[in-house]
């Protein structure tokens, strides 16, 4: 099948520094793909690469065969590429369905015209979208007394109600307690699974990586070294140099929360 995403010879430098060089890789419908690489590996600035943050020094960006490199990050999102954030980004006052709605009323463009009455609008989609990501019975609950586990979730509530083709996750599971982030990728994998959208997310908890991702990527000083499954980037010597100096690659945290 066609790909979502196909990123070809992406780089960008800062002055001197290749942050990203010649980075190629595609997302298949319905992946879940993992970027990961050590710190100042280059992720972050990639993803902002695809999401129009930061315009690349060369290289394109395809979306569903489209070029989107260049575009302003609103058009990206317009055009169906979602992103979630290392740190959630909700309105604290309005309660969890309320955000949702906000989310969905900014979605389906109507957004300064409905500002009165806007806690009407949309409520049964909200309420179906917290369903999903298990949710529903918290949605009437002020967002800033939620836990930071439910914060994520709510988060990835908002980012499906723009019902995006990609959700590029942002170290989707940092700050959380190890169990909490293994049961948020089980979420993200069902979601995934069940909607069809393909998901690409950077990662630095390597059990949450081996356990859900289908598909790895290794970036280190920009450069792409490594990409399979997680068996084969577990065995790949160079993966293994580069994380522990070739020792074996196993899970950064094992302990239950
Ligand atoms: N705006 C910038 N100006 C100058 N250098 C930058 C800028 N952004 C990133 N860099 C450099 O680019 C390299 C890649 O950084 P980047 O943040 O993309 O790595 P990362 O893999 O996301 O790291 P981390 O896991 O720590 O978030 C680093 O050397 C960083 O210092």
């Amino acid at each position: 099948m066609n790909a979502i995403l196909e990123v070809r010879d992406l780089s960008k430098s800062f002055g001197g520094i290749k942050a990203v060089n010649g980075v190629s890789f595609d997302v298949a419908p319905g992946e879940l793909k993992a970027l990961i690489g050590p710190n100042g590996a280059g992720k972050s600035t990639c993803f902002n690469m695809l999401m129009g943050q930061l315009e690349p020094t060369s290289g394109t960006v395809r979306l569903q065969g489209e070029k989107i490199t260049g575009l302003p990050p609103r058009k990206i999102w317009r055009r169906g590429v979602g992103r979630t954030f290392q740190i959630t980004g909700t309105y604290q006052s309005m309660t969890v369905a309320e955000n949702v709605q906000m989310a969905l009323i900014s979605h389906h463009r109507r957004l300064f015209s409905v500002l009165p009455y806007a806690h009407t609008l949309y409520r049964d989609e909200a309420l179906a979208l917290l369903d999903v990501v298990g949710m529903a019975e918290q949605a009437d609950r002020a967002c800033a007394i939620l836990a930071y586990g439910d914060l994520k979730r709510l988060e990835l509530a908002i980012a499906l109600s723009h019902n995006p083709k990609l959700l590029l996750m942002d170290e989707p599971t940092a700050g959380m307690a190890p169990k909490e982030r293994i049961n948020l990728m089980q979420l993200t994998a069902d979601i995934v699974r069940d909607r069809g959208i393909s998901v690409l997310f950077t990662e630095h908890d390597m059990d949450v990586v081996f356990a859900h991702a289908h598909h790895i990527m290794v970036l280190n000083r920009g450069e792409l070294i490594a990409e399979g499954t997680a068996a084969e980037v577990r065995e790949n010597a160079r993966v293994q140099e580069v994380y522990l100096g070739g020792g074996t690659l196993y899970a950064a945290e094992t302990e239950d929360a």
